[in-house]
């Protein structure tokens, strides 16, 4: 399997491809083409001193004679870990601040609006271990921590959206740990969390020994720049979370993620896509980059020799429209921004082309009449809970209001 050596799909056919063939090859893969991003060469200088890749693509909609456009920009963020994972916790955390700060400022300059980081980014991701000290040293309050502080002053600096995935200690509900994204207004006031729904207990992603299923559902935010949420991870390969957020009316689904090549990267440019477009909505798909090594070998039960290391993070950050068409994907190799200009009308614009969602939506206001009139259900496999209005599903992570 190819490490940092192999850059990316996009240079390899590229470099291999005379140019006809390439423009009907990426026509079949990437779908209708993205408009490169004119951004501002200071940007571009910046990321270059700062040793960064910096990408930036548009995707457009048709214009509408009712609705203005509802243009907004994303900002995707990839990157290694800086520091070796046996450096003090909070050497650690320190420089990933420092950053993620100088990539943020890059993103200003290219007038991102809401800007989302990987899985966890605050740390080396050490949950293949089983071990809990220092790990958990990195888990911090979502609501007081020193990392959504941090990204407050980020969020009211640049009038930006943060999506901030961490390592949660509910310091207020026995300090349990969780893995979580801090939503994060512009105007730096915290909009809520959400918590991975999907655990993964597959080879070296031994999370569960960490944290549970998320318990708060499928929260849809309300932010200036639109309605969003956020997919962490493994939740990605359950195509019923995806439809969750976008039913409770995400416009844009973030996924931000760690995962290696030898698990998943054939699955990577199908899964955020696919969603994006059975759901009528945005995806932003997002990876962490290079390897990590760690201070002890361990194992998963999976008859591989003891070992310090957890595979190839493979980077490969892409946003998906709904209209299936998508932007190449940042590098395997590199720290990347990729920047992403979004017209949010394209989601209804689809809706009414293919209407995928048309029979969910119907079907779920049916259920929230009958459980108000009659509170008496005969839904399979669903069960009333006590607000009478709400129902859960025994098999999978879904609520319904
Ligand atoms: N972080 C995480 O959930 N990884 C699981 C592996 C995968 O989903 O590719």
């Amino acid at each position: 399997m190819a490490g940092a050596g192999f850059e990316s799909l996009e240079r390899c056919l590229e470099k291999h491809l005379p140019l006809t063939d390439l423009q009907e090859v990426k026509r079949i893969l990437y779908g209708k083409e993205t408009r490169k991003l004119d951004l501002p060469s200071r940007a571009f200088e910046a990321a270059s001193k700062g040793d960064f890749e910096l990408q930036g693509y548009a995707f457009q909609a048709v214009a509408e004679q009712q609705r203005r456009p509802r243009t907004v920009r994303m900002g995707l963020v990839q990157n290694r870990t800086p520091l070796p994972a046996d450096t003090p916790v909070v050497k650690q955390v320190t420089a990933l601040h420092r950053r993620i700060e100088a990539i943020v400022e890059v993103a200003a300059m290219c007038g991102v609006n809401i800007i989302c980081f990987q899985e966890a980014w605050t740390m080396p991701f050490a949950f293949c271990t089983r071990e809990k000290l220092p790990w958990t040293e990195f888990a911090e309050s979502a609501e007081d921590g020193p990392t959504t502080k941090f990204c407050q002053e980020l969020a009211r600096k640049h009038d930006m959206v943060v999506v901030s995935p961490i390592l949660e200690r509910d310091t207020e509900h026995g300090d349990i740990l969780w893995n979580t994204a801090v939503v994060i207004s512009n105007s730096g006031a915290i909009l809520g969390k959400t918590r991975k729904n999907h655990i993964p207990r597959v080879g070296d992603f031994n999370e569960s020994t960490y944290y549970m299923e998320g318990n708060l559902g499928h929260p849809v935010f309300q932010t200036q720049f639109g309605r969003i949420a956020v997919n962490i991870c493994y939740g990605r390969h359950h195509p019923l979370n995806w439809l969750m957020y976008s039913i409770n009316g995400a416009e844009v689904i973030f996924n931000p993620s760690a995962t290696i090549g030898a698990l998943s990267e054939s699955l990577w440019p199908i899964e955020a896509r696919n969603a994006a477009i059975a759901n009528h909505c945005f995806t932003c798909a997002i990876n962490r980059v290079g390897e990590e090594f760690f201070p002890n070998e361990f194992t998963s039960g999976d008859g591989k020799k003891a070992h310090r290391d957890f595979g190839y993070f493979y980077g490969s950050s892409y946003v998906a429209a709904p209209d299936g068409s998508r932007t190449p994907g940042l590098s395997r190799n590199r720290d990347g921004l990729l920047v992403t200009e979004l017209d949010l009308n394209l989601c209804r614009q689809v809706n009414d082309i293919w209407g995928f969602k048309d029979s969910w939506n119907s079907s779920l206001i049916r259920l929230d009449l009958k459980a108000l009139m009659s509170c008496e259900l005969d839904l399979g496999n669903w069960r009333l809970l006590p607000s009478s209005v709400s129902l859960e599903c025994p098999f999978c992570p879904l609520f319904l209001h």
